[in-house]
């Protein structure tokens, strides 16, 4: 990133007849403040807040991309942000009041993670502080930002990290700003050593690029080519829009495709794979809010002359549903308390509620909020809905279950225990049926990683019900 007009322009004014310059007012970062600021007080979400704040300043091109940039690699950033904020100062981070921290964190980013120049970024922040807080408050974050201005990111890590070899886990989480049970989650999923977890929590700090699916029947790759795609690398629905509003796309304006990550393609596809003897005419979708699955699957339906029923437990998320679908019948349904036949379909997916864990990438504050105590509640309604999905399917049917989390407690765990405890279930070897994508693991179970395939962390399991 470059450094902006405001901020470079801070280094001309020099002090006139001794007195203190007058701060500038720099929107990017007035937007990325107000944008952390809502996050912190009002749980806002970073990426549906956003457009709106730069749309009300009026913010576009450049300055929007900078604001937006300081915002969310700041959120990313605040785990590592906070540790040097830390070494910094006589308070604890949790002792700053948190509108000044804030505005620090903003200012730390720049300093060690972007080329806005240094001198540019202290007086940048420290105008920031004196607009927005006070000027007592900007001679506080002058202090910590000149000493954090110091030294480069590479060479804080070593200060502000516990030891690699010591703390392997702490080490990765201040180096890769996640919080450590999440780290350690993620390490037990990926199964390979700390070279392997680095690659995927520095993948988790990337802001992920924009894939389209050509709803089959409706459109095609080749149209969202033309369009300035590029024809993605597994999924044979998807393809990669590398700049660009994919609003401006024709086939996605007239709701013939849509935005969807390749592995919820191809997690979709792969239940329609595996051969059943006898019938395969109705398929059931229980947890298809929004829709994005059941856009495929439904227009995957259409194609074969198959029939979907999509469901969510709530309401609103079976609107979407009800939008992102052609044909599909849509209802409003506790998947747990089925309002099904036992036995009706012949595929069913259950894509099920869960931490997130895989596509953290997606919302920059989401690794924050997260919960390790919701683990288990998590768990225990992925058990029920995998059991009530193994009811509502035939013997003989297919049973897919799927998490956009890689949480071990939610993935294997879950799956070898209710293939256990209810029996009745076999398990196919999931790979085999997405053979187009390498590096998916052993089976039975097909794990998607966004440091492997450029996509969310989606979890597959596909099971045979026998009796
Ligand atoms: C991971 S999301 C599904 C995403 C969706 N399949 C898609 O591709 O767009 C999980 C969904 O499960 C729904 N849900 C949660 N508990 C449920 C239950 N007991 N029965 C049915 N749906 C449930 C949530 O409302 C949420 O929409």
């Amino acid at each position: 990133m470059q450094g902006d007009g405001a901020a470079g322009r801070s280094k001309a004014r020099g002090r006139v007849h001794g007195r203190r310059p007058k701060p500038v007012r720099d929107e990017a970062r007035n937007v990325a403040y107000d944008l952390l600021r809502a996050v912190d007080e009002r749980d806002a979400y970073a990426n549906l807040l956003m457009p709106t704040l730069l749309r009300e300043r009026g913010l576009a091109g450049r300055d929007a991309a900078l604001a937006t940039e300081l915002a969310y690699g700041t959120l990313r950033g605040l785990g590592t942000y906070d540790e040097i904020i830390a070494a910094c100062s006589d308070r604890p981070p949790e002792e700053i009041d948190p509108p000044l921290l804030d505005a620090i964190r903003i200012g730390v980013h720049q300093l060690l993670k972007t080329r806005v120049p240094p001198h540019a970024a202290v007086s940048a922040t420290v105008d920031l502080v004196r607009l927005r807080i006070g000027t007592g408050a900007s001679k506080f974050a002058n202090a910590i930002l000149r000493k954090v201005a110091t030294r480069d990111l590479h060479e804080w890590l070593p200060i502000v990290a516990p030891d690699a070899e010591q703390d392997p886990v702490g080490h990765l989480s201040v180096a890769y700003s996640h919080p450590r049970w999440i780290t350690s989650a993620l390490r037990d999923a990926v199964g390979g050593g700390a070279e392997e977890t680095a690659a995927l929590l520095a993948a988790d700090n990337e802001r992920p690029g924009v894939t389209l699916v050509a709803w089959p029947g409706r459109s095609t790759v080749d149209e969202l080519v033309d369009a300035g795609a590029v024809a993605a690398r597994y999924s044979p629905y998807a393809a990669y829009l590398p700049e660009g509003d994919p609003a401006s796309i024709e086939a996605v304006a007239q709701g013939r495709a849509a935005v969807q990550d390749e592995a919820s393609q191809l997690v979709a596809l792969a239940l329609t794979r595996p051969p059943v003897d006898g019938s395969d005419r109705l398929w059931l979708d229980m947890c298809a809010g929004p829709g994005g699955k059941a856009g495929l699957l439904d227009a995957l339906a259409v194609e074969e002359g198959r029939h979907l029923l999509a469901s969510d437990q709530r309401f609103h998320r079976s609107r979407l549903v009800w939008r992102a679908t052609r044909r599909a019948g849509v209802i409003t349904a506790d998947g747990t308390e089925p309002a099904w036949r036992s036995g009706a379909f012949d595929r069913v997916l259950v894509d099920a509620p869960c931490t997130g864990l895989g596509a953290l990438r997606r919302r920059p504050e989401a690794r924050w909020r997260r919960d390790p105590a919701s683990v288990p509640d998590l768990a225990a309604l992925q058990r029920r809905l995998l059991g009530s999905a193994l009811d509502a399917v035939r013997p003989g049917g297919v049973v897919a279950y799927v998490t956009c989390s890689p949480h071990l407690a939610e993935t294997q765990a879950v799956v070898g225990d209710v293939v256990k405890r209810r029996g009745g279930a076999e398990l196919l070897d999931a790979p085999g049926f997405l053979e187009e994508v390498d590096q998916l693991g052993d089976g039975p179970y097909a794990q998607f990683w966004p440091h492997r395939h450029g996509t969310d962390a989606m979890f597959l399991a596909l099971l045979r019900k026998v009796s």
